[in-house]
């Protein structure tokens, strides 16, 4: 008998995502981090509707959301702060929730925290350091024991995560190599906290200030929290330039002593790294371990909270004795190229914010201005563990259920498997005894205004019937993590994609 089916190294947001996704689930989980008290100055601030989604999973969606701002603008400014163009932040997302949202991180991690430690089966032990970090054919044992000093105590987990940061013990432990993608900037990050009844400076949701002389950064994060940032110059001292009489200068347009509090100044190299496999042996990485991008399209925690939805599905299909340990390496097929994509759009970005030559800055401003239409939002699709079928690895919508008082689909059905489709399907029995091996749900959803028969759920609208009927489809799977696993016409058609994603798990063992 082990000690837990999964140990978590690092208690930050995606260690503490999986713990409280597991523990729901109802798996025993013990999760470690070296610091006594959760890290209370801010580094996150994005969120977006995916990692909303997650939360609902989580089950904290709603107090997360009383605690954050909707993030509505994108601005990329000239160095006089007016308009060149923008990204895309207002648009309607599948599942429901606003595109993007800020926060001041210390605001939701405790909401976090407490998801975790009233979580049954869950339990947290900080103060305490992973020493050592074994993987065997049956389990992974791990030393454990308070840092500086020298008594150790012996823990076995069935499975362990290295969520432990950038600089993962767990990931130099298990010796796995990190690809660089080549990006390089070191930044000033400065959070600052206006003071009770001062009036609270103009600053879009987030504004990129294209300043060859100086690119900059500004962000409200809700309430009476902002945040600027200055990326420095080559040969700039960090430290130097992270002190409060050298910013204080930097943010005199908008706030001062007089008005502000300084939270934090601090520098930090952004860089572009991914791990070479997210999998060795009963081990995986997530968040930071696995994966670090420039921060420009605030996709580094959201990243990492996709990592935890991924592995709390496939880890639970593999305690569960649905499948094999092998199948865990979907893991690293699903995550790694999904979070490369971001990366390389982030250093895109970066490297358009970033420039410091003038001529070469201006052509771009020229390219900027000229743009009539806001470019697309980015959704790359998940590409492992999906069918062929043209809807699979996008991400699915997520109707409102009107006659389940209005509320969100997947909190009508839960973390799980979903077979949705508009009229009931006739499944047969390997098709039956498929769902059930994957915990499926199966519902019928109606357009508002049918009747319904029995159990049948009606949305709010017709966002799910219109999106399914327009790829042609009569059936949808969707992955606990809201991605669609595959879709298709017709109870035949059904009977042979659940067999080919058996196939998949299969070939794994
Ligand atoms: O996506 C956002 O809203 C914020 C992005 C961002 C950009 C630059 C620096 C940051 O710390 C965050």
């Amino acid at each position: 008998m082990t000690d837990a089916d999964v140990a978590i190294v690092g208690y930050g947001p995606v260690g503490q995502s999986l713990a409280i996704l597991l523990g729901r689930l109802g798996w025993r989980v013990v999760a470690f981090d070296r610091q006594p008290e959760l890290y209370p100055l801010p580094r996150a601030c994005h969120l977006d509707h995916e990692a909303m989604r997650i939360l609902q999973a989580m089950g904290i969606a709603d107090a997360v959301h009383e605690a954050i701002v909707p993030a509505r603008e994108y601005l990329l400014l000239r160095a006089d702060l007016s308009v060149l163009s923008d990204l895309p932040r207002g648009w309607r997302t599948p599942t429901g929730w606003e595109a993007s949202y800020h926060f001041f991180q210390p605001d939701i991690e405790g909401i976090f925290d407490r998801a975790a430690t009233s979580t049954p089966g869950v339990r947290i032990r900080q103060g305490v350091e992973v020493r050592t970090i074994e993987s065997t054919a049956q389990e992974v044992v791990l030393t454990v024991g308070a840092p500086g000093s020298p008594g150790t105590e012996t823990v076995r987990a069935t499975f362990a995560i290295g969520a432990d940061g950038a600089n993962s013990f767990v990931r130099r432990a298990l010796g796995i190599g990190e690809e660089d993608l080549g990006f390089e900037a070191t930044w000033v990050v400065n959070d600052v906290e206006v003071h009770e009844g001062r009036s609270l400076p103009d600053v879009p949701d987030t504004g990129q200030v294209l300043d060859p002389a100086q690119p900059r950064h500004m962000a409200w994060l809700g309430g009476r929290h902002y945040r600027w940032e200055f990326m420095l110059s080559p040969g700039a001292d960090p430290v130097q330039a992270a002190a409060p009489e050298a910013v204080w200068p930097t943010l005199s347009r908008w706030v001062d002593p007089s008005t502000a509090d300084l939270l934090r100044s601090a520098a930090y190299t952004f860089r572009s790294l991914v791990a070479d496999t997210f999998r060795s042996g009963r081990v995986m990485l997530a968040g930071d371990a696995a994966h670090l991008m420039p921060p420009f399209m605030g996709q580094g925690m959201v990243s990492g909270m996709r990592d935890a939805a991924t592995l709390a599905w496939m880890l639970d299909l593999v305690l569960r004795g649905s499948a094999p340990v092998a199948f865990l390496d979907a893991y690293t097929r699903s995550r790694r190229p999904h979070v490369l994509a971001f990366i390389r759009q982030s250093m895109e970005v970066g490297l358009l914010v970033c420039e410091t030559d003038p001529v070469k800055a201006a052509a771009r401003d020229r390219v900027l201005a000229a743009q009539i239409e806001t470019p697309p939002p980015f959704q790359p699709a998940v590409t492992a563990f999906v069918g062929d079928h043209p809807l699979a690895g996008t991400i699915a919508v997520q109707p409102r259920i009107a006659n389940r008082d209005g509320r969100l689909l997947d909190d009508v059905l839960g973390f799980r498997f979903a077979l949705l489709s508009p009229a009931a399907i006739d499944v047969g029995a390997d098709v039956a005894a498929a769902l059930r091996r994957l915990g499926a749900a199966t519902a019928v959803i109606r357009p508002r205004g049918s009747a319904p028969s029995e159990g049948d759920l009606v949305e709010a609208d017709r966002r799910f019937t219109d999106w399914l009927a327009a790829s042609g489809a009569d059936w949808v799977l969707v992955r606990p993590d809201g991605y669609v696993a595959t879709a298709g016409a017709g109870a035949e058609s059904l009977e042979e994609s659940l067999a080919s994603l058996w196939g998949e798990i299969a070939v794994a063992a």
